[in-house]
């Protein structure tokens, strides 16, 4: 099932920019065959990281290991072609000369890709209506942004990595990107990286997840663990202000006489027994909400 993904290990990684640190000694591990979320608030580093495993950019300190897909031994991707033939990494920017006509870049991605499939990005274009004899120059914000999506899924490669590619889509055009990404993967598996801070969006997509701030890990889960790690209660507003007495929580919204919170905290069969039997609805945390508790500035200190 993974025979075809990519698997990353980064150790004590740091980059600087002018002495101020990008990334600061991240130690990673990405499994193959998954889909990861790559989650942190502007400037928290994720387009530095995103560089550095595509083979973009060196590491000031410490290193990244990729491994599978035919390569046996763990090797670092810069200045690798074995390695960076199977890595494609697609920015919002589109990497592509503004000069060039879509199918020009098409056909140079279909040169420079060991894996790419014709027929998908043929399909893909359509359904995203992009225009192929247009120069990127004169594509709209919205129909780059889908082109870097369809080059960075027919590429088909290993390990593909979306930088934001998708922001400059519309919603509709961003579903689609969803539902193209998750139905291609099904078919042919992979280690895809989404890094972004719409969280909620990609939320049902993500199988594990790294959280950055300000360059440091916050943390590494899979995205089931880190649900598990709060809960949101649903009933009438004063039974979930009892219950929620004792917890962080992280978001609450109150529609007439019922409330919905959001906490912090591991709750026991037997509170969620007793929260039951008082008429809550208990049930997981939501990505976002957690996000926003893990990487607020207000919270750090406060973290738990
Ligand atoms: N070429 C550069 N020169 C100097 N500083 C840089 C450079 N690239 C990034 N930085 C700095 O490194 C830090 C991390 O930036 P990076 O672009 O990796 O973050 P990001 O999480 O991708 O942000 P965003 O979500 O806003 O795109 C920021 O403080 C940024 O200002």
């Amino acid at each position: 099932m993974t025979e075809h993904a990519l698997s990353v290990h980064t150790e004590n990684l740091s980059v600087r920019f002018a002495g101020t640190p990008a990334l600061d000694r991240l130690d990673l591990r990405l499994a193959p065959g998954k889909i990861h979320g790559l989650l942190g608030r502007n400037g928290s580093g994720k387009s530095t990281l995103a560089a550095v495993l595509a083979g973009f950019r060196q590491p000031d300190e410490g290193e990244v290991r990729i491994e599978g897909a035919g390569i046996s031994t763990p090797l670092a991707p810069y200045e690798n072609a074995v390695v960076t033939s199977r890595i494609c990494l697609i920015r919002e920017s589109g990497d592509v000369a503004d000069s060039l006509q879509v199918r020009h870049a098409l056909l140079l991605a279909e040169s420079l890709r060991p894996y790419w499939n014709a027929d998908l990005a043929g399909e893909l274009l359509d359904r995203f209506e992009v225009p192929t004899n247009k120069r990127m120059q004169k594509l709209s914000r919205g129909k780059k942004s889908a082109l870097g999506a369809v080059l960075g899924l027919a590429s088909r490669a290993p390990l593909t990595i979306f930088d934001e590619t998708y922001l400059g889509m519309d919603v509709p055009s961003r579903a689609a990107f969803y539902d193209a990404l998750i139905t291609d993967y099904a078919e042919v598996p992979r280690t895809i990286v989404l890094s972004t801070h719409l969280v909620s969006e990609v939320s049902t997509l993500l199988e594990d997840v790294v959280i950055l701030d300000n360059g440091r890990l916050v943390t590494q889960s899979p995205v089931d663990a880190l649900r598990g790690r709060g809960a949101s209660i649903v009933g009438p507003a004063k039974v979930v202000d009892d219950f929620t007495a004792e917890f962080t929580v992280l978001a609450e919204e109150r529609l007439g006489g019922t409330k919905s919170a959001t906490v912090l905290g591991d709750l026991d069969p037997a509170l969620v027994a007793q929260a039951a039997s008082a008429g809550l609805e208990i049930g997981p945390v939501g990505l976002q909400d957690l996000f926003v508790h893990l990487t607020a500035p207000v919270s750090k200190g406060a973290r738990s």
